[in-house]
């Protein structure tokens, strides 16, 4: 288990990391999730040994690191750009780890073909570097990370450099991975897609500090303050009253179970409202729903953006139609609430 206590980090008089507390229990995968220049990296780099800290403490199962250097932790470590030996071929890079800690011949050769399988690349020994796509090149990067079997994984925006489709896929597949072989993970990323696809908890960092640490979901649903919650996608804040189970606002009620009774701030991400097309003698009828008229309307990969000004008072808010929706601009829209993306924000 890492057990990261008070540690601050500076870069001459700035202070790029301050007093984080962590955990990552043994086979977790925790993602580091904040925007550009939050620190991540640093804490990630702090935590490999490759940056000093000013104060505080990284321990493994108790034990202080601070005097062990960073290839002795038994951490595997990629970044965003693999980091590969060029002028190895596959094989070579991923048994590089298996030389150093002595492994025989025959034992590594045997290592290097598990992990090839194991990512995907079966067959691909004697291919050259330079002749690997991104993606492929990302996956012998982390084959090589995994090959001596780290204690913990440290990866620092593994897919950034990659086109979205491909970032979305070997994210599931990486997840598959890292469950299959329980492997404990620090995943740095700005990416919240990317941290809730592959993370069992997440550390939102904001100027250097966690402002939050909890279960994917509860981080999800619960930001600690408005700050997180913008950064986890909110738009919008309406004050609301729990009761029962049921969260309701302005802009109608959803389903929450758990939620403790009284007044809640909620937060709706755009795809928090839905909005359904009023056909002609529905229009300005006293329906259960609040209406509300198309200011804009944009398409988008799989859904359409609508800018709807709510006949109640409230400024206007972004909603979600079906692809197949003719909503434009004059057009009458009924509104509702999908449990999915609304948010209690500083609920505790
Ligand atoms: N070697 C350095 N010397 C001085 N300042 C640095 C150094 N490395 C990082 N910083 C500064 O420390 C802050 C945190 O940087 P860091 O790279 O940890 O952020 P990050 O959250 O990983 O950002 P990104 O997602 O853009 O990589 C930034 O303001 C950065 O400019």
């Amino acid at each position: 288990m890492l057990t990261v206590t008070g540690l601050t980090v500076r870069y001459g008089d700035f202070v790029a990391v301050r007093d984080a507390h962590l955990e990552i229990a043994d086979g977790e995968v925790l993602a580091l999730l904040g925007p550009s220049g939050s620190g991540k990296s640093t804490l990630l780099r702090a935590i490999a040994g490759l940056e000093p800290a000013v104060t505080g403490s990284v321990c493994w199962d108790g034990d202080d690191l601070s005097r062990v250097p960073v290839h002795r932790r038994h951490f595997g470590l990629v970044f965003q750009d693999g980091q590969l030996f060029p002028h190895r071929d596959v094989a070579g890079n991923i048994a590089f780890g298996l030389r150093m800690q002595g492994m025989a011949r025959e034992a590594r050769k045997e290592r290097v073909r598990t992990l090839l399988e194991l990512v995907g690349l079966s067959g691909y020994e004697r291919r050259k570097i330079t002749a690997l796509s991104g993606g492929q090149a990302q996956r012998v990067a982390l084959a090589r990370a995994l090959a001596p079997q780290p204690r913990l994984l440290l990866l620092d925006e593994p897919l950034s450099g990659l086109d979205a489709e491909l970032r979305e896929q070997l994210a599931i597949e990486v997840t598959e991975l890292l469950r299959r072989t329980k492997t404990t993970t620090l995943l740095v990323t700005h990416d919240q897609e990317e941290a809730f696809t592959l993370a069992d908890r997440i550390a939102v960092l904001d100027e250097g500090v966690i402002r939050q640490a909890g279960d994917v979901l509860d981080v999800w649903r619960r930001p600690a303050d408005e700050r997180v919650a913008r950064f986890l996608g909110v738009t919008t804040f309406l004050p609301g009253r729990a009761e029962r189970g049921r969260v309701r606002c302005v802009l109608g009620e959803v389903s929450l179970p758990g939620v403790a009774d009284g007044d809640v701030c909620v937060g709706l991400r755009p795809g928090a409202v839905r909005a359904v097309e009023l056909g002609r003698d529905e229009r300005g009828g006293p329906g259960e729903s609040v209406q509300g008229e198309v200011l804009a309307r944009v398409h988008r990969r799989d859904h359409v953006r609508l800018s709807v000004r709510p006949d109640v008072d409230l400024p206007e808010v972004s909603a979600v139609a079906a692809m197949t929706s003719r909503a434009v601009p004059g057009d009458r829209v009924a509104l509702s609430l999908d449990a999915d993306g609304v948010a209690l924000v500083g609920a505790g």
